[in-house]
């Protein structure tokens, strides 16, 4: 398979590597150098990790010449209508998610599984933390809002998810810390007087991101429409 590579940051890199030992090829790296150069005849794939700011022309740029596109940048979420509806404007592939690590995806479902059995007990109260290194840009992480998501579907006493701390009960916190190097730690705390529920993942290092998305992206070539982590893994 040939892959553009959307940004050549620490993600951008560290695919190279893992696509190169899966076997495949990469027809193009494009950075914010040569971000006006690249020539998306010559691929199968487009593998997407840039910048909140860029992510969605790059995204366009592909899904208007017909080549599929992996994409992981977080923080420009809010124009995700725009492009769903342009993927499927133009029957293209446009495959999202906010975390390729297969350990996140399996703590996104208990995360649910949780907040489905924590909403009978309101003498609990949800917040979740999530930290990153200190180049990251978006705040809160793109995963820390899935996982919001994740609980604001199933307990009915939180109504939003918020930034900044908060006296509003029905609002759900999240904590944002920025320590040098680490690759991602986040988790959901459920605090009562008696006693604290939580659940924690930590990313050990990129590898994971990284190898979840090559492995989409020879998945998700061959697909058509707007596509996740729960059409690619089935559970
Ligand atoms: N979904 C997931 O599983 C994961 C998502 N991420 C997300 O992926 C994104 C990238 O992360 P990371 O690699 O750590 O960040 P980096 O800052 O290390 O790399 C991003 C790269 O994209 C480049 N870039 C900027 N503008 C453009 C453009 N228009 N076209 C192409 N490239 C461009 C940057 O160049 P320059 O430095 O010159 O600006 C930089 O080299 C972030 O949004 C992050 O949150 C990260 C890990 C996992
Ligand atoms: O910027 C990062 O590094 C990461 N970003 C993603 C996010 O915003 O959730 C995924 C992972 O946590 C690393």
């Amino acid at each position: 398979m040939k892959i553009i590579l959307l940004g050549y940051g620490k993600m951008g890199k560290i695919i190279e590597r893992i696509a190169l030992e899966r076997g495949h090829e990469i027809a193009a790296k494009i950075d914010v150098d040569n971000r006006h150069e690249f020539d998306t005849t010559k691929a199968d794939v487009a593998i997407e990790f840039s910048h909140p700011d860029a992510a969605f022309d790059n995204i366009r740029k592909c899904l208007s010449r017909q080549l599929p596109v992996v994409c992981g940048t977080t923080g420009w979420l809010e124009r995700r209508a725009e492009v769903e509806s342009l993927c499927k404007q133009q029957d293209g592939t446009f495959f999202y998610a906010s975390n390729y690590s297969l350990g996140v995806n399996i703590f996104f479902k208990v995360n649910e599984f949780l907040a489905r059995i924590m909403n009978g007990f309101p003498q609990y109260d949800v917040r979740m933390d999530e930290v990153h290194h200190t180049e990251k840009r978006d705040a809160p992480s793109g995963t820390a809002i899935t996982l919001a998501e994740g609980v604001l579907k199933n307990v009915e006493r939180k109504r939003k998810w918020v930034n900044k701390e908060s006296t509003n009960r029905g609002d759900l916190f999240i904590e944002s810390f920025r320590i040098d190097q680490v690759p991602g730690t986040h988790v959901v705390k459920y605090e009562s007087a008696i006693d604290d529920i939580e659940i924690k993942h930590i990313a050990h290092s990129r590898e994971g991101f990284a190898l979840g998305a090559v492995m989409v992206a020879e998945w998700a070539k061959d697909k058509k429409g707007v596509l996740g982590m729960d059409d690619f893994l089935k559970f």
